[in-house]
C-alpha cells in the first residue's frame, strides 16, 4: 500500500465522504471500533486510508505526509498561505457547503455594509480606546478580506468554537464564522453584513504537490481518477 488518502475521521464531512466515494464505485470502510481511526478502501488496489481531523488535513497535505485528502475548501485556504502552490484541487464534492461571513449584532441598525463596519470600528475605537473585536477561527481569510475592503480599525480575537456566543459574552463585538442554515446566527441575535461571503466553502478532494509521487503512486492515482471519472 503506498498512496495515502486522508479523510475526515468524524463530524459532518465524514459520512458524506464515504458516500461520495461509494457512489463512484470506491467503497471505504472504517475498520476496527467506531473510535478506532483505521480504514480500508475496497475496489481499488494500493490506497491506504488515513482518518484525520478535517482541520489537520490541510497541514498533512502540505507536509506531503498524505498524497490526497478530503476537507473543506475554507480550512485549506485559511491554514495554508499560498495554498495553491502546495496543493491542487481535484474535485469539488458538492457537500459540506457553508459560507464564511461577517456578522454584527442585529441591534446595530446603522451597520449593514463593510463601509458601515469600517465607520463603526473607527467610532468604537474613539469611544472605547481599544479596537472593535471580531471573533473568529479563520484569521488569515478574514484578515485578507477586510484588508482588501479597506476595513482597518479592528482586531481579531481567537474563537475555536461557539463563536456566535462571544458577542453575548462580551468578549467580541462582531464575529466571522461559517454558516449554513443561519440558525446559530439568528439564535444569537446577529445579522450578516450585506456583502459577498469571505469564502464559499465546500468539501473538496485535494492532491498534495509536495508528497513523494513515486511512479507506483502515479499509477494508483490514475487508476483512482479513472474509477472516479475525474482528471488529475
Ligand atoms: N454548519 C455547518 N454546515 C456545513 N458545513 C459546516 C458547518 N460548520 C462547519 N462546516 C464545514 O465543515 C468543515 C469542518 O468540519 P467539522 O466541523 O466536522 O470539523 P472540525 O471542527 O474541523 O473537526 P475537528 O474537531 O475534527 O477538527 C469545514 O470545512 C466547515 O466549512
Ligand atoms: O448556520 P448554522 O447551520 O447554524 O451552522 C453554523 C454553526 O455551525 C458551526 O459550528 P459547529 O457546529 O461546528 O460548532 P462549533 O461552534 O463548536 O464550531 C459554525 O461554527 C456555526 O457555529
Amino acid at each position: 500500500m503506498t498512496l495515502k488518502l486522508g479523510i475526515p475521521s468524524k463530524g459532518r464531512l465524514m459520512d458524506k465522504t464515504f458516500d461520495w466515494f461509494a457512489a463512484r464505485g470506491v467503497a471505504m470502510k472504517q475498520t476496527g471500533a467506531e473510535r478506532e481511526y483505521t480504514g480500508a478502501v475496497e475496489g481499488i488496489e494500493g490506497i491506504e486510508l488515513v482518518l484525520l481531523s478535517a482541520s489537520e488535513i490541510p497541514r498533512e497535505l502540505a507536509a506531503g505526509r498524505i498524497h490526497l485528502g478530503v476537507t473543506g475548501s475554507d480550512l485549506v485556504r485559511d491554514k495554508l498561505v499560498g495554498w495553491d502552490r502546495q496543493l491542487g484541487e481535484i474535485a469539488l464534492m458538492g457537500f459540506g457547503h457553508a459560507d464564511l461571513i461577517i456578522a454584527v449584532p442585529k441591534a446595530w441598525v446603522d451597520v449593514d455594509t463593510l463601509d458601515d463596519l469600517d465607520a463603526a470600528a473607527s467610532a468604537f475605537r474613539a469611544r472605547h480606546g481599544f479596537r472593535l473585536r471580531i471573533a473568529t477561527k479563520y484569521h488569515h481569510l478574514v484578515h485578507d478580506f477586510l484588508k482588501m475592503h479597506g476595513v482597518a480599525d479592528y482586531q481579531l480575537v481567537d474563537s475555536q468554537g461557539a463563536t456566535e456566543g462571544t458577542v453575548r459574552n462580551l468578549t467580541a463585538e462582531a464575529v466571522a464564522d461559517i454558516t449554513s442554515t443561519g440558525e446559530t446566527l439568528r439564535a444569537n441575535h446577529l445579522k450578516i453584513l450585506s456583502c459577498e461571503p469571505v469564502h464559499k466553502s465546500q468539501a473538496t478532494l485535494f492532491k498534495s504537490r509536495t508528497a513523494p509521487w513515486l511512479e507506483e503512486d502515479r499509477m494508483i492515482l490514475s487508476n483512482l481518477m479513472a474509477k472516479l471519472d475525474l482528471d488529475d
